[in-house]
């Protein structure tokens, strides 16, 4: 008999968790998720001009950058395996005004952006969003009537912006202005002009969040926007009424679905995945990104730590990949660490 001095009594004992935990090679063989540089897209922020790294404020390590630099710091994610990046203007403020007219100009800054870094680096993917807030000047998504943010003439605008974006060269469009029925009209105009193969990865479940804050600044929106988005992006509050956007997403013709923001959403990426089986994305958005840089930056938590850690939970919430401002440190971490 032995002696039993432990709590832990014969029938519990034999149950050890952590036999699996206990040396390195164990934890490897046994992990479930793993990130990989195969599952970043890395947003970038597009300015005027030319030779221009601008650092932004409210994303310490984030800058604007204009078409040239931007084309050279592309190369360097794509020598790096980052399959994708996504491209966000900040356009002049002369060229915004109430319906946002500049995004149907052929070769606006967002087009311009497309082609350049389409011809210098072709074999990274360029997503483009055709909301209209970058170039309007009240901030909002969509056009502006009477204080109504009106759903269907925006439509019919960013439908035509879609395919501008796809005839420069864009390979996924990702409306992500909320629109109701923006990816069956888009999915009809990119066919009827030729671009079957451009996809869309719909910002399915974008809810109305706080999150976005330091993004608005990096566009400079954030002076110009007058109340909130509530009446077009999704409350915090409700799950299933995100599920339900999707689903009418996924009918319409969407090929991935996004969510976003994304570490506090973990549970609509999960459902989403389970649900519908789509390429399903995470954004985890400027303010989650500033959130672990302020902290790391005050010596409060190991940011690089925190960084791969985030990364690695959006895989085991069943994300395919994340849209993310730490898509080069992580894919040059993941390089190092093999
Ligand atoms: N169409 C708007 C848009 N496009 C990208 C972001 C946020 C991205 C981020 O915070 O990183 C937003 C949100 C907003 O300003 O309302």
């Amino acid at each position: 008999m032995m002696d039993k001095t432990h709590l832990v009594d014969e029938i519990t004992g034999h149950r050890r968790m952590r036999r699996n935990r206990k040396a390195d090679w164990t934890r490897r063989l046994v992990q479930e998720s793993r990130l990989t540089v195969d599952d970043l897209i890395w947003p970038i922020f597009i300015v005027p001009g030319t030779g221009i790294v601008d650092p932004i404020a409210a994303m310490p390590g984030v800058s604007r950058m204009s078409v040239d630099k931007a084309v050279e710091a592309v190369k360097e994610a794509a020598d790096l395996g980052i399959p994708a990046i996504a491209t966000f203007p900040d356009i002049e403020m002369e060229l915004r005004d109430e319906t946002g007219s500049n995004s149907l100009v052929p070769d606006n800054l967002i087009n311009h952006a497309t082609a350049a870094i389409k011809k210098a680096v072709p074999n990274i993917g360029i997503i483009t969003d055709v909301a209209l807030d970058p170039f309007t000047s009240h901030g909002h998504d969509g056009i502006l009537r009477d204080g109504v943010i009106v759903n269907d003439e925006t439509v019919d605008q960013i439908v035509r912006a879609a395919v501008m974006q796809a005839d420069a060269g864009a390979d996924i469009i990702a409306p992500s202005e909320m629109m109701d029925g923006r990816i069956g009209a888009i999915r009809h105009a990119l066919d009827a002009a030729g671009h079957q193969d451009v996809g869309i990865m719909s910002y399915a479940t974008k809810f109305s969040s706080g999150f976005y804050g330091p993004y608005r600044e990096a566009i400079n929106t954030s002076g110009l926007l007058k109340g909130d988005k509530n009446s077009y992006y999704i409350s915090p509050a409700n799950g299933t009424e995100a599920l339900r956007d999707a689903a009418l997403d996924v009918e319409e013709g969407a090929d991935m679905l996004m969510v976003k923001p994304g570490l506090a959403y973990l549970d609509i990426c999960w459902r989403i995945k389970e649900a519908f089986g789509l390429p399903t994305f995470a954004y985890q958005v400027s303010g989650e990104y500033t959130q672990i840089k302020a902290a790391a930056m005050n010596g409060w938590i190991d940011g690089e730590r925190i960084m791969m850690e985030t990364l690695l939970c959006f895989k085991r919430a069943g994300c395919d990949g994340i849209l993310t401002y730490f898509a080069v440190d992580a894919a040059k971490k993941l390089a190092k660490s093999r």
